[in-house]
């Protein structure tokens, strides 16, 4: 799993990395510059063999230090260049003064950056490179937030210029992708060593455009308390190789009054689809006609209320529950996951499991123990942690999704899945993961009703063979996705768990 980190984070290890000389920063700074370079002519390899006109914002800080250096080989390459500068570079900001002096020294063309300047220099380039500000970014404001804006406009009307961000669209936080004063609208966007949260949170990955991670010569040094980007699963964790039905675990999905069990008949298929060996949907008794004209391959039983439950999770071979989906919200609901956190089974919580908590959620933390999963999606996670939702949400704070994700699930005693386009998943103790379905990882068409009830579903069967919450949960997300992206456009719910085997066979 690669780690994604914060701004400090990134700066901690470099100047680890140069403390005991395994790095030097004047060469990281060659190496990041260079890295820019190459992926523009990878990315769009006819200005490879057309030089033509480019314009470099430089900032006053190391990454205006990277503009300098991709100036220099631009121009080295042929190109046409202008620098626009942004301050000079000030202390703290060595090599970048270095890299800027010598681009004086080779003769090259500067000026100081403004409105007028951006009015003059844009029309009729091919490039612009922002190197403005990368992960030292504050928020935009004053005439650098007018300059930016204009500097958008004036590239939308431009039709073939691309705007390229060294390491991060400037304006966007490294830590939180928030970017309340604007943000550049870059075209690419190339990051150095690892991505950063940024990239993937709030305003960052509308402001990035495409996203590339280049490696810029610094070893791989660990970083402790990184959140870490969910890998895909292996073959040998998630296919069967032997045993019996049992040995896969049972799965057990609550569904709600008549006319509503769509939703936990489809968490059902995902759970059975992603591999526990049983699963079966308890319902009460009058929608009992209803399910058992939907379900085949799964089993169904009829249950009186709480106390019907109870009597159901005697059979001790029930190794997973799912609640939520479908469930309802009234007071019957409340009850019943009373008797699933009691019961002490990894549980799944969703929906109207979660919302019926809505104004006593400490509630439902007292009752949840560490093998529950919860799975908000942001209007669940705000009636459960309205605080938390609202930093997150707040332009003026610094805390990001991830930050939150982490106190709640602190809080919550539990791991919490927080769903999106990027999906996060906390648990308590500070461990975090990330899954993206953003940049080439896109799944749009994945913004369909019931979809989140299938990925319930998928969670709930891999706990039902017996993953730990954490890894049940990052292999689900990252299941999910992959099925919604090997549809492709037109998906509806359904379709998710028939997915599954395609695959798997990719695995
Ligand atoms: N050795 C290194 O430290 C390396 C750094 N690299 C580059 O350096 C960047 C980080 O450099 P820095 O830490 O110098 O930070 P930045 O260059 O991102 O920005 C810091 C400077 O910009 C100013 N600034 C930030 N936001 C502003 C705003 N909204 N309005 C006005 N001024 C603002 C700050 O006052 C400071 O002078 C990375 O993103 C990367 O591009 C790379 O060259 C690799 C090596
Ligand atoms: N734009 C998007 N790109 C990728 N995935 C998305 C996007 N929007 C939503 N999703 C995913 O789709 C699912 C929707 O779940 P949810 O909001 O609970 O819907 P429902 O309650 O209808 O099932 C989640 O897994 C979420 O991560
Ligand atoms: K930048």
């Amino acid at each position: 799993m690669a780690e994604i980190l914060t701004g400090g984070q990134m700066m901690a290890l470099e100047r680890a990395a140069m403390a005991r000389g395994a790095a030097e920063s004047g060469v990281l700074m060659d190496a990041a510059g260079r890295a820019v370079f190459d992926t523009i002519f990878e990315t769009w390899p006819e200005l490879h063999a057309a030089p033509q006109r480019a314009v470099v914002l430089c900032g006053p800080g190391n990454n205006g230090g990277d503009g300098y250096v991709i100036a220099r080989l631009l121009r080295e390459w042929g190109w046409e260049v202008e620098v626009l500068a942004f301050g000079a570079p000030g202390d703290g900001a060595a090599d970048a003064a270095r890299n800027a002096a010598r681009w004086h020294d080779m003769g090259g063309a500067s000026r100081a950056l403004d409105g007028g300047a951006l009015e003059e220099a844009l029309p009729g380039a091919a490039l612009c490179i922002d190197a403005l500000f990368g992960t030292g970014a504050r928020a935009l404001s004053g005439d650098l937030a007018a300059w930016v804006d204009r500097l958008n406009v004036l590239a939308a009307a431009e039709g073939a210029l691309k705007i390229v961000a060294v390491d991060l669209p400037s304006g966007v936080s490294a830590d939180s992708g928030k970017a309340p004063g604007g943000a550049v609208a870059a075209d690419l966007t190339v990051s150095f060593h690892r991505a950063k949260l940024g990239h993937y949170l709030a305003d960052g990955p509308a402001a990035a455009g495409a996203l590339r991670d280049c490696p810029i010569g610094l070893p791989d040094d660990p970083c402790a308390d990184a959140v870490m980007r969910i890998a895909p699963p292996t073959a040998a964790d998630l296919l069967k190789t032997s045993g019996h039905k049992y040995d896969y675990g049972h799965a057990l999905i609550l569904a709600g009054p008549p006319g509503q069990g769509g939703a936990a008949r489809m968490a059902a298929r995902g759970a059975l689809r992603i591999g526990a060996g049983l699963v079966t949907v308890a319902c009460p008794q009058r929608a009992v006609y209803e399910n058992a004209a939907q379900l085949d391959a799964i089993m169904l039983r009829g249950i009186d209320g709480p106390s019907g439950f109870e009597e159901l999770l005697e059979d001790a071979r029930l190794s997973a529950l799912c609640l939520g989906p479908g469930l309802g919200l009234g007071a019957i609901t409340a009850q019943l996951v009373r008797v699933a956190l009691e019961a002490g089974r990894p549980t799944v919580l969703d929906a109207d499991a979660l919302t019926r908590f809505s104004r006593e959620a400490e509630r439902l933390f007292d009752m949840a123990h560490p093998d529950c999963v919860l799975t908000p999606h942001e209007g669940e996670f705000a009636r459960l942690f309205p605080d938390l939702a609202e930093e997150m949400r707040d332009a003026a704070t610094e805390t990001s999704r991830a930050d939150a994700l982490r106190k709640a699930a602190d809080r919550a005693g539990c791991t919490v899945l927080l769903k999106g386009p990027a999906t996060l998943i906390a648990s308590p103790g500070g461990d975090c993961r990330l899954h993206s379905a953003l940049y080439d990882e896109a799944a749009p068409w994945l913004a369909t009703a019931g979809a989140g009830d299938v990925l319930s579903g998928f969670i709930t069967g891999l706990l039902a063979r017996g993953f730990a919450p954490l890894d049940a949960a990052s292999n689900a997300v990252w299941l999910h996705t992959a099925c919604a992206r090997n549809f492709g456009p037109g998906l509806i719910a359904e379709d998710l768990p028939e997915q599954l085997p395609a695959v798997f066979r990719t695995l």
